[in-house]
């Protein structure tokens, strides 16, 4: 990045507020609550940040002193087991962002419905709605790995705003490409913000002297090509036909039609997997599969891959649920799930490719047919 004033004297780092000032300055009628919002997801960021570092001396120890919000785990709206950890950090997003005005509703992982963020009594509506993943890859806190935040900001629809009623599931269900901005905090050994406002994607370190995220990553782009995928192997009896075919020729390596290897990783933590894709590269496959018909894929499309897609997608590369442009996709429920692919843009299109051909194609491939290396 070049910090350097035109003195010649190197320039002090670009702090988040300074980044969403400069990116405001595009639209000059904007009024600043988009910045604000950001920020104050920003700070619940920080807040969660301070309390995973904390481990077993925090929320998730038994004895925790502060443990508030958090006291008892619980199963949540997905049937999933309720850490004590989702649970305090779905409650600074909403504590947080309920104060700033900005929105008119969210909707969370945590939360079976919307919670509504009544009219203030005076000015408007928040002009926004947040939709947010509290906590992704909270199966890793048990062993001390890389969780994350993530959320996805939409405009409230007019007749919301025009009205005193309560936001309701509708006013959410609205495509990806919709999104007005997007982004992801990681609480690796460092804390990141990695954020999109339409404008490219910029990725911000937490200086934890100063407890501000500082510009680091500017101008981020996942290359086109990669040797590198990321799919959790012990579905594999239940992939469909184009993506065990995607996977076995990986496998194949230099043996196989790819004619170079492959290495694989597998985290468990989908912010994670973005991060590091978006950091050098690399494919992601969490498809739809047949093992729950009643589940179209694992992840979330509202708080999961829409906002994923479209910090990908803002960096070059492509998301895709195999068939179609996951940004494209109207969900029909806020907890909808769905097949998602996303990554270096010409391994995502491959795969795209191998969802149009028919299966017969796939069973004649030699390679599929005699190898099968995952079935
Ligand atoms: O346990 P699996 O099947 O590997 O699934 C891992 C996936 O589940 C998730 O952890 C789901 O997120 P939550 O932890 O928020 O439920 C993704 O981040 C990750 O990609
Ligand atoms: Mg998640
Ligand atoms: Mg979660």
């Amino acid at each position: 990045m070049p910090h350097t004033a035109p003195s010649g004297a190197p320039r002090p780092p670009t702090t988040l507020t300074q980044y969403l000032i400069e990116e405001r300055r595009r639209f000059p009628q904007a009024s600043g609550a988009l910045n604000a919002l950001i920020l104050d997801v920003a700070l619940a960021c920080k807040a969660i940040a301070r309390e995973v570092a904390l481990g077993r001396l925090g929320v998730s120890g038994a004895g925790a002193a502060t443990a508030g919000p958090a006291a008892a785990a619980a199963i949540n709206v997905q049937g999933e087991e309720q850490k004590p950890l989702d649970i305090f950090a779905n409650e600074v997003f909403l504590r947080r962002n309920e104060a700033s005005g900005g929105v008119s509703g969210m909707a969370s992982e945590e939360l079976e419905t919307p919670w509504p963020v009544p009219r203030p009594a005076a000015g408007p509506r928040g002009k926004y709605l947040l939709v947010f993943d509290p906590l992704d890859g909270s199966s890793n806190l048990d062993v001390d790995m890389t969780v994350g935040s993530i959320f996805s900001i939409l405009r409230a629809p007019q007749d919301l705003l025009d009205s005193d009623h309560e936001v309701t599931e509708a006013d959410f269900l609205q495509p990806g490409a919709a999104q007005i901005a997007a982004g992801y905090a990681l609480y690796g050994p460092a804390t990141m913000l990695v954020l999109s406002v339409g404008n490219g994607v910029a990725g911000f370190t937490l200086d934890p002297n100063l407890g501000e995220f500082m510009l680091t990553h500017p101008d981020i782009r996942v290359p086109a090509q990669t040797r590198e995928f990321a799919i959790n192997a012990s579905n594999s009896r239940f992939w469909e036909p184009p993506v065990k075919r995607y996977v076995d020729e990986c496998l194949a390596g230099t043996s196989g039609p790819r004619g170079k290897d492959f290495n694989m990783r597998w985290i468990a933590s989908m912010v994670a997997e973005a991060h590091r894709i978006l950091m050098r590269g690399g494919i992601f496959l969490y498809p739809r599969d047949t093992r729950d018909p009643n589940r179209a894929g694992r992840l979330r499309l509202l708080y999961e891959a829409a906002p994923v897609g479209f910090l990908i997608e803002q960096a070059g590369g492509r998301a895709s649920t195999g068939r179609q442009p996951v940004l494209g996709v109207r969900p029909s429920g806020l907890h909808q799930r769905i097949g998602l692919v996303f990554g270096s843009r010409e391994e995502v299109e491959r795969i795209e490719r191998y969802h149009r051909e028919p299966d017969r194609d796939i069973a004649l491939n030699p390679l599929f047919a005699e190898r099968g290396l995952f079935r």
